[in-house]
């Protein structure tokens, strides 16, 4: 077998016709087995017109290409893609929404009034979201493969805009209870196939940065529910909770009617067996003319990568989607497989850690913790806790700038270590001024400077990474069940910190922190030591960077497959400048 370099390969070149056990090849070994000339410079220019280049690695194995330059550029060169992206990540608007509002609604004068609710029924209308969007991310992988993700996520905006209507409407708690649980439906399956959509329809160069629009749709939502619930509980009656609960049928409507414009994954259909449409929607998602689908050497490379992986799926795991409830369960199974167990890991992991880097407590809690922190007055406490979204928002932009030269790793380190600190300090802080604040104010804003530094290095990091890596991580063939449970995930962590913050914080406040320094603690070494880095690798090459997990037997089975499609070739003799 040959080996696989680690790191940045998005493409591997087999120029041997008979791989052996253990053996390297040098690239003298390719250029005789081959007939080929060795590659003796890195770059490749094949794509001049549109500025896209093929690397051939100095071990003369691996390759990269891109299509185009990275960050900004990157995102102008890929418009159309872009906008697309964008389209799609209208589901994690949704879900920002959703759980920016509620903080402001249940105190509410007249909601108050009306809806004169126990603290376990306050309890409920905060958890159903998370509960049904938990029940919407695992729905979401069972049928996301059986129909386009366009339908899915046109079934999943229908299902919200439901939801939504009920809790315009409510005229009882369990009308709000029971709207907030099919809206979560809607919401949690939106949550997953956004993100897996975008992965699949993004460019290698550049997906990190397209990716990150799910977490500014996020942030967005939470930014602007938040503010909006926050204007309006100055409106008379109930139109100053119905209008903020009824206002997010707009982004629910507007996704569900934009989404069967949507080009479709080209991905699922090369998994569905539609090759020829699967090149046509590449070629335009890369901006490429229709006649240019046959010609252009990158997207027969990437289309030709789709292929090896489906054909390498189908001949280890057998025909995983036309089966009926037992494929159904095998596929799920494969996903704890040796196989696949490591990647499955890393999408749940992701979101443990994301959830319990404690995010979330200061967003559901925010006023509450301000108290906490020696902030009294009510509207201030409201202002602090709404900037701690405001901050979440700024930090998404050099993410989006960045990620995709940075890489994922490096920003996961960082932001563990920020955050950790930050945490610690609150907590000391706390745990020396807690009795006696108003004689501490420099104190008590140091604690709430660091959380906003808390927020800041989140956002640049575990924020958006977890709506980025676990869509990455996994083939085409479980891609949306990997994706589902590392959603579910997060929605589960999400609940359990809604649930267990209240308690921890009134038992000791700075105890909390420390629970959260703890998370980051471990998230620093699980980066670190365990995540590996997709930036830049084309999704059919992530295998590569778990080169470790795969059998000999599947690398074998891909170099053959990779053969008989014609991919080895076709590099081959793009390294020769033949074409
Ligand atoms: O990435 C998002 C984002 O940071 C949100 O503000 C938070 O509420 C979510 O739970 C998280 O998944």
């Amino acid at each position: 077998m040959t080996s696989h370099p680690e790191g940045r390969n998005n493409g591997y070149l087999a120029l041997s016709s008979e791989p052996q056990e253990h053996e390297q090849y040098s690239p003298t070994d390719a250029a005789a087995a081959t007939n080929y000339p060795v590659p003796t410079s890195h770059d490749v220019d094949i794509d001049a017109k549109h500025g896209g280049t093929l690397t051939i690695h100095p071990d003369g194995h691996s390759y990269t290409y891109s299509y185009g330059p990275r960050g900004v550029a990157g995102l102008f060169h890929n418009k159309f893609t872009m906008g697309v992206a964008g389209l799609a990540s209208l589901g994690g608007v949704t879900f920002g929404y959703d759980q920016g509002v509620i903080a402001n609604i249940l105190v509410m004068e007249d909601f108050r009034q009306k809806f004169p609710t126990t603290s376990w029924q306050i309890g409920l209308i905060t958890a159903m979201l998370e509960l049904g969007s938990l029940i919407g991310a695992l729905s979401a992988g069972i049928f996301a493969d059986r129909v386009s993700r366009q339908t899915a996520i046109l079934i999943a905006s229908i299902v919200f805009c439901i939801g939504s209507a009920l809790q315009f409407g409510a005229q009882s708690v369990l009308h709000l209870i029971v709207g907030r649980g099919i809206g979560g439906l809607g919401v949690g399956a939106l949550s997953m196939l956004s993100p897996l959509y975008m992965a699949e329809i993004s460019p290698p160069e550049v997906r990190g940065s397209l990716m990150a629009l799910e977490q500014l749709s996020i942030v967005s939502g939470a930014g602007f529910g938040f503010w909006f619930g926050f204007v309006c509980r100055n409106l008379p009656g109930s139109a100053s909770w119905r209008t903020p609960l009824g206002f997010q049928l707009l982004p629910g409507l507007f996704l569900g009617a934009i989404c069967l414009f949507l080009p479709s994954s080209p991905r699922l259909l090369v998994a569905h067996g539609e090759n020829d449409e699967a090149l046509r929607t590449l070629a335009r998602l890369r901006l490429r003319k229709p006649e240019e689908a046959a010609t252009d050497p990158l997207l027969q490379i990437e289309s030709l990568e789709m292929r090896v992986e489906v054909a390498l799926e189908q001949r280890t795991m057998g025909d995983v989607k036309t089966g009926g409830f037992y494929a159904e369960i095998k596929a799920w199974s494969y996903l704890f497989t040796k196989r696949y167990y490591k990647r499955t890991m890393i999408g749940i992991l992701m979101m443990v850690f994301q959830q319990w880097s404690g995010i979330n407590a200061l967003l559901y809690y925010g006023p509450t913790l301000m108290k906490h922190l020696g902030m009294e007055d009510e509207t201030g406490t409201l202002v602090v806790a709404g900037g701690i979204s405001i901050v979440q928002l700024i930090a998404v932009f050099p993410v989006i700038l960045y990620i995709d030269r940075l890489g994922r790793r490096p920003l996961l380190r960082w932001g563990s270590v920020v955050m950790f600190l930050s945490h610690m300090t609150i907590a000391l802080l706390v745990k020396q001024n807690q009795s006696d604040w108003p004689h501490h104010s420099t104190a008590a804003w140091t604690a709430v400077g660091c959380t906003y530094v808390f927020t800041m290095a989140y956002g640049m990091s575990y924020g958006p990474i977890g709506w980025i890596l676990p869509s990455e991580v996994f083939p085409t063939s479980v891609r949306s069940k990997g994706v589902a449970l590392s959603t579910s995930s997060n929605w589960i962590n999400n609940f359990l910190i809604g649930l267990v913050t209240p308690v921890l914080m009134d038992l000791s406040p700075s105890i909390t922190f420390i629970i959260f320094a703890t998370a980051c603690f471990f998230g620093y070494f699980w980066s670190t030591y365990v995540v590996p880095e997709t930036a830049n690798v084309s999704l059919e090459e992530i295998d590569a960077v778990f080169g470790s997990t795969v059998g000999l037997q599947d690398a074998e089975y891909k170099l053959q497959i990779e053969r008989e499609l014609g991919l080895t070739d076709l590099i081959a003799s793009l390294a020769a400048g033949e074409q």
